[in-house]
Formats: C-alpha cells, structure tokens, sequence
C-alpha cells in the first residue's frame, strides 16, 4: 500500500566547515557531499564529530564557519522533510505502539482514521501488526527501535539522520533492524546519514563511507564507494578486506588521536566495485 507520493531523497552538502567548541576542542569538515537516496555511513574514532556534523545537517546547529545546504540552499533553519533516530527511542509510554506511529500523523493534520490506516501499514512493515495494541513497556527493546523507524518512516522524511540507531541492541536484534532499515530506505528512496562505530554494519548498509579524521576533527580523509551487490555477503573476500582497510584507520586514529598528525593516504576516494 502506498498512499502517499514516493518521497524523493535531499541532497546534502558541507563544505568548508569550522566549529570552536574551545581551545583545544574544534571541528574542521572539508567537503561532503551526499547524494540523493544515498545511504552514507560516517566512520571515525569517539570525538572526531560525528554528531556535530549530523547535527548541523539536522540544522539544529550551525556552524561557526561554513555551510550546509539542503538541495542547494544554505540551512538556516531546521532543515525541512528531516528525521532523526538516536540510541534512545523517546516512544511515548502511555501510548500503545500504533498510538505512537499515528500521533505525529495527526499533528500534521491527518484525520484520525487515515492516520491509523497508515500507521497500521507501517507497523506492518517493521513486522509489528501483532502487537499494535501493545505499550513500549511491553516490548522489546529491538521492537522498540521498530516502532520508532515506523514512526519516522510514517512520516516520509526526504533526509533521514540516524546516530547510532542499533548500538543498544543484541547482535541478532541489530542484524534484524538492517534489514528493515535497508528495505525501509529501498522503498522510500530517502537519504541516510547513518553513525555506527559497528564496520560490519557499515558494510551491510553503506553504499558510500565517509571516514572521519580526528587531526583535525571532523576532516573527511577518505569516502569509498561500496559497490558490492545486495544482499552483502560478510563472507565474500572483497567484504572482508574492505572491513580491514576500515578498521586499519580506525586503529591507527585511535592510536594517533592524540599527537600525531592525520594519517598519509594516497587516495582522497577510492571505488570498491565489482568488474
Ligand atoms: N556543545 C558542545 N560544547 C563543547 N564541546 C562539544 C560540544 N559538542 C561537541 N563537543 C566536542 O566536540 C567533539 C566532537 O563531538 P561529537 O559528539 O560530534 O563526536 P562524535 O564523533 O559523535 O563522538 P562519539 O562517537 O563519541 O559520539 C568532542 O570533543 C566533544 O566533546
């Protein structure tokens, strides 16, 4: 069922990006791109701003030097058709799962009986209609974090922002949830941002990662193009080197964030497809 229009995905672009939190503590992001309906995982060791940067796309910050736009224009305001999903789900507790799903249906406007048809469609596809009438309390916490995509999803954002989304939750659960979250983004043809500190997560899902430097914060020292077919495979050769290569630079930033400074790499993009 699809009642409303295909949504169609924003474009997101940072360029020349300065943010002093203090005298030691500042975010420098060079340039970024992200295209449209793509889904882009940012990497890089704790600090290195991850969430600033998603924060500024969310235009819930801006910079104190530089710019984001939103499909060309520069963000002075929260950006618009946007979502975003943290660790935490801020479900409502005293609402049942659809009540949940329905409300900000309803507060944009839509009467109650289309807000809960739609709703119950999108409970359906996180694999909820069974427990709709259920309260957060009564579910798990992966059931949760399925009700709170349903809820973002119902709502048909263009951008969707996600901080760490799944880090809560047990491996299986969070395997689960990529695969609802790609088939999410498959049918809406929305952008992510994704932040997982998870490689393998980032493998399954990313069809770009962005690596993020910590000297400076916040430098994007690489972006590599993912191009293995779907469904991935943790198995196939070309998975498992890339999953080194990301975890060689997230080591050695781990190592270096400190002192020393950003690591040489010889590549500023580097394509990972299948001839
Ligand atoms: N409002 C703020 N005031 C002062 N310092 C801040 C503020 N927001 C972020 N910082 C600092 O900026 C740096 C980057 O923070 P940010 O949360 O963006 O990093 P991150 O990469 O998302 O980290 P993590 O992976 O641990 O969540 C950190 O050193 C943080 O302490």
């Amino acid at each position: 069922m699809h009642t409303h229009s295909q949504p169609i995905g924003a474009r997101l672009e940072f360029s020349n990006i300065r943010q002093t939190f203090s005298d030691t503590v500042s975010i420098e992001a060079n340039k970024l791109v992200i295209e449209p309906g793509s889904l882009t995982v940012l990497l890089g060791r704790s600090g290195c701003g991850k969430t600033t940067l998603l924060n500024f796309a969310a235009g819930l910050v801006f910079p104190d030097q530089g710019q984001v736009r939103y499909d060309n224009q520069i963000l002075q305001s929260p950006a618009p058709s946007t979502a975003l999903i943290f660790q935490t789900h801020n479900l409502f507790p005293w609402m049942t799962a659809i009540e949940n799903v329905a409300f900000p249906l309803r507060n944009q406007g839509m009467k109650k009986t289309a807000a809960f048809t739609h709703a119950r469609h999108y409970l359906e596809q996180v694999g909820l209609t069974a427990f709709a009438q259920h309260k957060p309390a009564q579910l798990s916490g992966g059931m949760r974090q399925r009700v709170a995509l349903a809820r973002t999803i119902a709502m048909q954002p263009r951008l969707l922002l996600l901080d760490e989304p799944f880090s809560a939750l047990d491996m299986q659960t969070r395997r689960m949830m990529q695969r609802y979250l790609l088939r999410i983004w498959q049918d809406s043809a929305a952008t992510i941002l994704m932040i997982t500190h998870d490689l393998h997560e980032a493998l399954m899902l990313a069809d770009r990662i962005a690596l993020m430097a910590s000297s400076p914060n916040g430098h994007i020292a690489q972006i590599l193009d993912i191009g293995l077919e779907r469904p991935r495979n943790p198995e196939d050769p070309l998975f498992r080197t890339i999953q080194q290569q990301l975890d060689r630079f997230l080591e050695h930033e781990t190592l270096q964030a400190e002192h020393a400074p950003a690591p040489e790499l010889t590549d500023s993009q580097s394509k990972y497809t299948r001839k």
